[in-house]
């Protein structure tokens, strides 16, 4: 393998981190943010008045409650999480394996790369504001749904031809098994990591640790 390119929620980093600390968050800061940023947030909330008619900010509210992967609502969720980074009011959750697996990955040569729903500022933020510091260095690259939906294979061939990497030498971890066979369409090696320990491929990035794909 010559790179690696993970998803977040559900992979690095823990659902409940994301359902229950950034979603509240986000929910509990978005009018006032919108308020009192309306020329950065105009665009977006124009966006949103075309797919749904009504008001945008009550549309953003419901999609976060729907925890839809809507790319306006990630553009502005990443906006408002920057001041919750920027205040310590939290941290992004990482688990200590991803981040053991992710140093030594790096050490060992291989590109690193993420794809996740979250916008790419805000994937930034989450792992330059972690819970074990600053993991942006380790990264070469960030890809979110700008690029294409995650369930579509044309997404993973557009990141490998963007990369210079081809799909079978780029493994992709992910906690959804849509995730994983769009990947495999596109040519990826693609492994599913199940953090109940339950039905998928990995529980922890700790077993790929002795695997052919780290060969
Ligand atoms: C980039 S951190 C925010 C996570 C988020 O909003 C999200 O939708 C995560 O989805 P993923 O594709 O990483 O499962
Ligand atoms: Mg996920």
């Amino acid at each position: 393998m010559k790179a690696i390119l993970t998803d977040i929620e559900g992979t690095t980093s823990s659902i409940a981190f994301v359902a229950e600390v950034l979603f509240p968050y986000a929910r509990a800061h978005l009018a006032d943010y919108v308020a009192a940023h309306p020329a950065e947030t105009a665009p977006i909330l124009a966006e949103v008045a075309v797919t749904e008619p009504g008001d945008p900010v009550a549309t953003l509210l419901r999609w976060i409650d729907e925890d839809r992967k809507a790319t306006p609502l990630k553009a502005l969720q990443g906006m408002i999480w920057a001041d919750g980074y920027a205040s310590g009011a939290f941290r992004g959750h990482i688990y200590p394996d991803a981040v053991a697996g992710l140093q030594r990955w790096h050490a060992a040569g291989i590109a690193l790369y993420v794809f996740s729903s979250g916008s790419v500022p805000a994937q930034k933020l989450l792992f330059g504001h972690s819970d074990a510091g600053d993991l942006t260095p380790l990264f070469s690259g960030y890809f979110d749904t700008t690029t294409g939906p995650k369930r579509e294979a044309a997404s993973y061939a557009k990141i490998a031809e963007a990369i210079g990497i081809a799909p079978a030498d780029v493994l992709f971890l992910s906690d959804t098994p849509e995730e994983i066979a769009a990947a495999h369409g596109a040519g990826m090696a693609a492994r599913l990591i199940d953090r109940a320990g339950g039905a998928g491929d990995i529980a922890s990035f700790n077993d790929l640790a002795n695997s052919p794909i780290e060969a």
